[in-house]
This record gives C-alpha cells, structure tokens and sequence, in this order.
C-alpha cells in the first residue's frame, strides 16, 4: 500500500530525513514514534506531498504519491488543524464529500458528528471553532470519503478524553475495516494497544522498525522503556 524508498528531505543545510526506505502492506497500522524533532511530520508530509523531497521515491498503492490515483486512496489528518474559516462545521464534510464523490455523506457525517459531539455546532463557522473542534472536524473530513490509507498525524493532541477515547475506538474499527494506517504520537501506550508495527525514527534515520513483541524479544522493558534506549544520546 506504501513503499518510501531512500526519502531524504534537507531543510536548507540541514538533513532532517537521511535516506529513509519503509513500507506498509494493506491492513496495517504502523505507529511512528520518536522525539521531538525526530522527523515524523516530515516524513508524513513528504509523502502526502506536502514538501517537496529531495530524493527517493514514494508510490501509494503502486502510484507515485503525488499522482492523481494515489490521491483518490489516501487522508491525512495535520498535526495543526486547518479549516476554512467561512465554512460551518457541516459544510466541511458536504465539501470534502463532493470533492470525493461520496454519495451517501449526510448519514456518514451525522454519525462522525455525533461521536465526537459537534451535532449543536454543525452550523458554527469554521473560525469560530476551538482548536479541538477544528481537530474534530479534520478526523471527520478525512473519514468521510472512507479511504484505504490514512496518515494521522498526532491525532490525539487537542482532543478532549471522550474524543480520544472515540478516536482509538475508531482506529479499532478501521482496523477491522482493512485499512491501513500510519500513525504518529507520543502516546506509546495507544501504539502499543493498536499497532501491528512500530517505527521509531531518531535525527532523521528510522532506528527500530518491527512488531512489539519482536522489539521486546529478550527484554522485560516496556515499550515506553525500549523507546526511551533507542532514542537515547549514547553520551547521555
Ligand atoms: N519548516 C522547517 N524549516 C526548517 N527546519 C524544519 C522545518 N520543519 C521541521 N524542521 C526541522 O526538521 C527536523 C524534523 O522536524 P519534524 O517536525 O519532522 O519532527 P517531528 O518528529 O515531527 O517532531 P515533533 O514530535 O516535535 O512534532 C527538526 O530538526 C526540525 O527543526
């Protein structure tokens, strides 16, 4: 479904991806972990398209990534929450439905509307929403034209308990549903609940990429624990 091949991405002088190669097959839920500044969003936003790459090649579901097809597949939830401003809540979703060609969206949107309780703020503007709000209303745009892949990028920041709570509920679901996800947090505890796979990425490299059980093979350390050791400076 994904295939990142030799991804380096230079911020002026410096390397913020050094040649990174992954992929995720269809169905999987990858957690991308790492410090601050590790270069998650960077790596997220370089396949999406949002940032030009340096070098390396991305194809999502066999299409280079920034091709009309692999458009069709894919949602990305940002890290900061962007909405029009003079759009409502419920035009949010009727715009990004039309725009994918989703038919049946009224009764979709109730239901996403309902969950993360902005039914009484459907028709509040977009500039007139908090910043969880405005995280809401991104979750629910991208679910709603129902896609193979998602990228989320730390989804839970923003967001209420209940909406959290509902949001790992639905990653279960699209879990289920088959779809794959690459999801970036701090929250190690979801990854490990949820992932199939965890990818830690440290000063731009991936420095572990393998299945929780598998990190831990031969260790008593916690997930939490692992992470804490692979991201270390060795002068630390
Ligand atoms: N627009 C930019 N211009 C210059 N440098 C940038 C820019 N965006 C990110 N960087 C640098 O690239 C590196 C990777 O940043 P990135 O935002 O990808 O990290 P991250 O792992 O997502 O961090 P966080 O957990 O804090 O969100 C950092 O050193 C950061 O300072």
């Amino acid at each position: 479904m994904l295939e990142v091949n030799g991804l380096v991405k230079r911020y002026g002088d410096q390397e913020a991806l050094k040649n990174i190669s992954f992929s995720l097959a269809g169905g999987e839920v990858v957690g991308l972990l790492g410090p601050n500044g590790a270069g998650k969003s960077t790596t997220i936003k370089c396949i999406v398209g949002l940032l030009r790459k340096n070098s390396g090649d991305i194809l999502i579901g066999g299409y280079d990534h920034q091709s009309i097809e692999a458009k069709k597949i894919f949602s990305y939830i940002p890290e900061t929450p962007h909405v029009y401003d003079l759009l409502t809540v419920q035009e949010h979703l009727q715009f990004v439905s039309q725009a994918y060609y989703v038919t049946d969206w009224q009764l979709k949107a109730e239901r996403y509307l309902e969950l993360y309780d902005l039914i009484d703020k459907k028709d509040k503007l977009g500039r007139d929403l908090s910043k969880g709000m405005r995280q809401k209303v991104s979750i629910c745009c991208a679910l709603i034209c129902d896609p193979q892949l998602l990228f989320f990028d730390e989804p839970m920041i923003g967001l209420d308990p209940k909406a959290i709570k509902h949001t790992k509920m639905l990653f279960k679901e699209l879990k289920e549903d088959g779809k794959t996800i690459l999801v970036s947090t701090h929250m190690i505890d979801s990854v490990e609940s949820l992932a199939d796979r965890v990818m830690i990425m440290k000063d731009g490299n991936i420095v572990g990429n393998d299945t929780v059980p598998n990190l831990k093979a031969n260790s008593d350390a916690s997930l939490e624990d692992l992470f804490l050791e692979m991201t270390s400076d060795s002068d630390e």
